[in-house]
């Protein structure tokens, strides 16, 4: 097993962990864990579902009783002891990460210490949750605002960054007080549950995080979001299951979180810094083998630079060196599964029938990983799939445009609403078409604009609230107004 690659192997779990306790499935059945470089199984995990999910959620709600006593310095102490771990074991991490998500080891690194920063941003946001005192109609009362924690968190999360999507949704909550239970991608239940076990390490009090991984998400996600002692329901994945969460949180009145698809086009004017466009569009499209919700989607660049964009990109995505995450020499991991390289085998194919050109890549290496080799196409039009699908995948599709009015219409024709992306030097300009395009978060001559200090979310069908900066806390809390009469 690849344990014997960690200074500490006791960080590899393969149980549940419910009220501080691991667990094995009801049924005994266990799931497979593999990696997607390799094919081969890494790990077997516990397959728990309904049953265990009640458990955790039960424990949860009676966790929190004695977590809220505690002070908002004593809560943040264990956050910061909590950060503190995370990031010494940081290798040990991001070795974890890399076998069971496919990532090379440069950007699990960097990963890792991308999610420990939302434990520590939040470990002080913990200390700044205020209320408010009112005018009053009348001269012998008072009106006073408090902020209480919403209760016990649901929360599902997806395989492409398998602890920063944690850390944002469970540091938040426990900074307000909530305890949570989560259900991570079965892909990658491992930096789940290594995650879980340092938690415990900094002292988090048993029932306040707890890890429910199964193979069948939709049983676990039915009781997270009709139990009516599951109060909230923050979710990162894909628009079609953040629809049916919030349909089935719906019947409770659950209060949702939801960072949906992404479909993030890239604009790049004709008055443009070429090389920081290309750098910072190849950097949008290539993070991650293209499996982030913010990747450049869609390169949109004017006309007369068309050709010299195309020219230097293609010629920057052919430098890529595909292989193992683990092997330094690697620039560029595998896809998640076999299936995702069918779906974006699929879009490539869709493109060529219909007219477009590969200038590089688009091809499935020989082997057992799930391999694709980085493909720039061009000379796309609207009826392409690409034009309106969610890529997810190492593929960068480079259409033409001819005017700023053509371009924003482009842009904003999809139901997606996260990220967009723009380049030029003309600063009237840059505000212009900042504020006419419909998404959540907008780069201007930069692409890598997440941060925990940010609010990371979108709207339209990219999802509902924010996540990381001073806004993040407000998703895990309510407020409550008190009536203090007779003054
Ligand atoms: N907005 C963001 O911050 C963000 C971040 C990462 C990924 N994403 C999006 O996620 C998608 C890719 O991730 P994915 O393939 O893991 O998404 P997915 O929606 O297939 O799965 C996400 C999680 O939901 C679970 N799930 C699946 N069906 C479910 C159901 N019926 N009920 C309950 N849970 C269910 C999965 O097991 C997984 O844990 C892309 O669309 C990407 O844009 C968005
Ligand atoms: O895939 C979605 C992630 O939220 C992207 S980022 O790592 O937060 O930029």
């Amino acid at each position: 097993m690849f344990e014997q690659i960690l200074s500490d192997s006791s960080l590899v779990k393969t149980h549940g962990y419910i009220n501080g306790e691991w667990v094995v499935s009801a049924s005994g059945n266990l799931f497979d864990v593999v990696n997607p470089a390799t094919g081969e199984i890494i790990a077997k995990v516990a397959d728990l579902g309904v049953v265990e999910t009640q458990k955790a959620i039960v424990a949860a709600h009676k966790a929190m009783a004695s977590w809220a006593k505690r002070t908002a310095k004593e809560k943040s102490a264990v956050l910061r002891k909590w950060f503190d771990l995370v990031m010494s074991n940081q290798e040990d991490l991001a070795k974890i990460m890399t076998v069971e998500q496919g990532k090379v080891l440069a950007e699990a690194r960097g990963e890792v210490a991308y999610g420990a920063s939302y434990i520590e941003w939040f470990a002080e946001e913990s200390k700044r949750i205020y209320g408010d005192i009112l005018p009053n109609t009348t001269t012998d009362r008072r009106s006073v605002v408090i902020k209480q924690p919403i209760g016990v968190v649901g929360a599902i999360t997806p395989w492409n960054f398998p602890i920063a999507m944690i850390t944002r949704k469970v540091a938040p909550a426990l900074a307000a007080g909530c305890s949570v239970v989560l259900k991570p991608a079965a892909e990658t239940p491992l930096s789940a549950l290594a995650l879980v076990e340092l938690a415990e390490r900094a002292g988090l009090p048993k029932g306040m995080f707890n890890v429910v991984p199964g193979l069948d998400a939709p049983q676990i996600g039915e009781r997270l979001t009709s139990h009516p002692l599951v109060k909230k329901v923050t979710f990162t994945g894909s628009t079609r299951v953040g629809k049916i969460l919030m349909a089935q949180s719906a019947q409770t009145v659950k209060r949702t979180s939801m960072e949906l698809g992404g479909n993030a086009p890239v604009l790049v004017f004709d008055d443009a810094d070429l090389d920081k466009a290309v750098q910072g569009a190849f950097a949008a499209k290539f993070r991650n083998a293209g499996q982030t919700c913010i990747c450049a989607n869609r390169i949109l660049v004017q006309s007369s630079i068309y050709d010299e964009f195309v020219r230097r990109f293609t010629e920057k995505a052919e430098q890529f060196v595909l292989g193992e995450g683990l092997s330094e020499a690697s620039t560029m991991g595998p896809l998640i599964t076999r299936n995702a390289v069918e779906g974006v085998s699929t879009l490539v194919a869709d493109a060529l029938d219909k007219g477009a050109s590969l200038t590089t890549g688009g091809t499935q290496p020989a082997g057992e990983g799930y391999f694709f080799t980085p493909a720039v196409i061009r000379d796309l039009n609207q009826s392409m799939r690409l034009s309106k699908e969610e890529v997810f995948g190492p593929v960068a599709p480079i259409f033409k445009f001819e005017t700023e009015e053509e371009a924003i219409e482009m842009a904003n024709d999809t139901e997606f609403g996260l990220a967009a992306y723009l380049f030029t030097k003309d600063q009237s300009r840059s505000w212009r078409v900042s504020e006419a395009l419909e998404y959540g978060m907008v780069g201007v001559n930069e692409t890598a604009i997440s941060s925990e200090m940010i609010p990371f979310g979108g709207v339209k069908e990219s999802g509902q609230g924010r996540e990381g900066s001073k806004y993040g806390l407000e998703d895990y809390l309510e407020m409550k107004y008190i009536c203090l009469g007779d003054i």
